[in-house]
């Protein structure tokens, strides 16, 4: 069977978020000095900006690595349902249950996992698979992970 060129496709979604940078393993003194303004004990938000890509080969049938539409409803699914207006501390069970404290590095693994196997299995007759995920948690601050 003949493989169509290797693209990368990338799907853009943005959710809003309240939380607090706070660790369990840190003295009170160590979370204000380490923390600082994110250390707020009333928290703070952001307008995050999500960049999901996949890769894999264009199907010589439909011309497609993977229907975007499919994707931004995966993405709706298996992350931005759970996380989109929700404080990340209290509300979603990954940074509850764990006291994980809710960098954007944490985010990040989090939504990887939310997303590898869905997209695995969707594609499981295609090659398409996870390749990225970009989080902006401001303008300034970005975050990347290949699942490595
Ligand atoms: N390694 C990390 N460091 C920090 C994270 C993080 O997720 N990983 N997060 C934060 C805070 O959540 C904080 O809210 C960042 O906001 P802020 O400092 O206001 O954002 P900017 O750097 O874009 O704004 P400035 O204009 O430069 O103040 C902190 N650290
Ligand atoms: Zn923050």
């Amino acid at each position: 069977m003949s493989r169509g060129p290797k693209v990368y496709l990338t799907r853009r979604e943005t959710f809003s978020a309240s939380h607090r940078l706070h660790s369990v393993h840190l003295s009170e003194n160590d979370n204000t000095q380490i923390y600082s303004k994110c250390n707020n004990p009333n928290g703070h938000g952001h307008n995050y900006v999500l960049e999901v890509t996949v890769v894999g080969h264009i199907d010589s049938n439909t011309g497609m690595v993977m229907n975007i539409s499919d994707l931004k409803t995966l993405i709706q699914m298996h992350v931005l349902d759970l996380v989109d207006h929700k404080n990340l501390d209290l509300d979603v069970e990954y940074f509850r249950s764990k006291k994980l404290v809710s960098t954007t590095e944490n985010l990040i693994v989090f939504i990887w996992q939310q997303l590898f196997s869905t997209i695995e299995h969707y594609n499981n007759n295609n090659s398409a698979q996870l390749y990225e995920i970009k989080i902006y948690e401001t303008e300034k601050n970005i975050v990347v992970y290949r699942g490595e």
